[in-house]
């Protein structure tokens, strides 16, 4: 089995409504996306615009100075304008689209299946006369007549394109229908190698990337955090561990995917929930009481892949559905040895304030003094109080900032303000050491961009 990736996350992504990446931008994503070993970069369509053909221009300087290795792809409409553009850039290769569907060549082309033929023949060997590889992509093809895509691919390949595209524009293939769809095409028309581009819009695209590769697909179109048209296309990081885990192949590198993802995330600005998989912040948290404990015994009882193949690592979080052996296990690692009877009565009271969302070590410590009577931490008079402003990056969503900041060990209150800052973090500390420890966990948070720090020295 032979499976690459081809991360568009510079063409595709940007397709998202709201994100524009600068022109340094776009060359960060190239370069730690050749890093992270994806095999193609599709770096943009360079007739759009004139920061998407210098961002190109500059990610292909860094291909001649051997900083990027993955193979650059430029999009193209099928007129040799566009083509001419790509060319002039010295991309290894042209990607060039065109609608093949009756709607599309009706409503948009405006010209027959045998016109439309022509064109992909005309417009792939004007291309190739540059000296460049050529993809042709099949815009639609999931809605298009089996028998004209046939020809389609075909007309493709004596044109002189190595690969077709067949792209799932609308989101509206499903598994077994696309793996029937790439076996079909890859029976019939030999000499050429095929690539799937997935929409997301039923929530199956890895399912049908995962199915067009067992149908015989070799290349898969991602994007960074799933970005793209609508609700986007496969997410990079979650097809990557798909294909680890079904098909034993490591077709990136996946301890850089969550890099990769916080990166993204910041340059485009679309939030990634917790929940997302692999690289959402809750991707390896657990939290009801019978996972814990089967987790602390053997993770694999509630883990697919270790976290560390990601470059992350387990935790879990406490509340009213936490069990006896993950408060054993959190009292222990916070040095304090409670009786079965003691734990049993912390587990009482945390049980009984069910709307608790996370129980903090400080909170837990202070219940179990409470049930135990012993002091079981320090409570130094010099206790710090200080409210830290927090100033976030322009283009991203405040309240996910927020979300996160709340679940920092020492965060008190977390409040959304207007002013010069965006949010107001009230903390409590020990010590200095340990308030520089939460400002430090402040400032590592995705999303932050300053802090500004207050202590407070009397209160009314
Ligand atoms: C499914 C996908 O995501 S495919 C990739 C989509 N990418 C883009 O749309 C890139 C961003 N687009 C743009 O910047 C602009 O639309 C441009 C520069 C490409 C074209 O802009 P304009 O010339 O102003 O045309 P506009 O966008 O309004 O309409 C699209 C035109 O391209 C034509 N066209 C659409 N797809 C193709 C194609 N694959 N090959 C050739 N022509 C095409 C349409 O028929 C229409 O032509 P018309 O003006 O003769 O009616
Ligand atoms: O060029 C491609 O492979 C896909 C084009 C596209 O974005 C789509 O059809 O959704
Ligand atoms: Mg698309």
């Amino acid at each position: 089995m032979k499976v690459g990736i081809l991360d568009s996350t510079l063409r595709e992504g940007e397709q998202t409504p709201g994100v524009v990446f600068t022109i340094d931008q776009r060359v960060e994503i190239a370069k730690a996306l050749s890093d992270v070993g994806v095999q193609m970069i599709e770096a943009g369509h360079p007739a759009v615009s004139s920061d998407i053909y210098e961002g190109i221009k500059r990610i292909m300087k860094l291909k001649r100075e051997g900083l990027i290795t993955s193979e650059i792809v430029g999009h193209s409409r099928a007129v040799k304008k566009d083509i001419e553009v790509a060319a002039e850039l010295e991309v290894d290769r042209i990607a060039i689209f065109y609608g093949v569907s009756d709607i599309h060549l009706k409503a948009k082309h405006h010209v027959t299946r045998e016109e439309a033929l022509n064109i992909i023949a005309e417009t792939i060997s004007y291309a190739k006369s540059h000296g460049v590889k050529v993809r042709f992509t099949a815009e639609d093809g999931s809605r298009t007549d089996l028998d004209y895509l046939i020809k389609v691919c075909k007309t493709a390949r004596d044109a002189g394109a190595d690969r077709v595209s067949i792209a799932d524009t609308v989101g509206i293939l499903y598994p077994t229908k696309t793996r029937e769809l790439f076996s079909t095409l890859v029976r019939e028309v030999p000499g050429l190698e095929f690539d799937i581009h997935a929409h997301n819009d039923l929530g199956l695209a890895v399912a049908n990337a995962l199915a067009a590769i067992e149908g015989g697909a070799t290349i898969i179109h991602t994007t960074v955090n799933g970005l793209g048209e609508r609700v986007g296309i496969v997410p990079l990081q979650v097809i990557a561990a798909a294909i680890k885990y079904h098909f034993g192949i490591e077709v990136v590198k996946l301890n850089k995917l969550q890099q990769l993802a916080s990166l993204v995330e910041k340059y485009s600005g679309i939030p990634m929930p917790p929940n997302y998989p692999i690289t959402g912040d809750y991707a390896f948290i657990h939290k009801a009481g019978i996972h814990v404990a089967g987790v602390l015994n053997d993770p694999s009882t509630y883990e697919f892949m270790p976290p560390e193949t990601f470059g992350r690592s387990r935790d879990y979080v406490i509340d009213k559905y936490t069990g006896k052996h993950a408060l054993k296990d959190r009292f222990e690692k916070l040095g304090v040895k409670l009786s079965d009877v003691e734990l049993d009565q912390v587990l009482a009271k945390i049980k009984s304030n069910p709307n608790v969302r996370f129980y903090r070590d400080v909170d837990l410590l202070e219940i179990a003094e409470s049930v135990t009577g012993r002091v079981l931490k320090p409570k130094p008079p010099e206790n710090i109080e200080a409210l830290i402003s927090v100033k976030c990056e322009s283009n991203v969503y405040t309240t996910a900032v927020t979300r996160r900041l709340s679940v920092i060990p020492g965060v008190k209150e977390v409040m959304e303000i207007s002013g010069d800052y965006d949010i107001l973090v009230k903390v409590e500390a020990k010590d200095p050491n340990e308030l520089n420890q939460i400002i430090e966990n402040i400032r590592a948070v995705k999303g932050v961009s300053s802090t500004l720090t207050s202590l407070v020295l009397k209160k009314m």
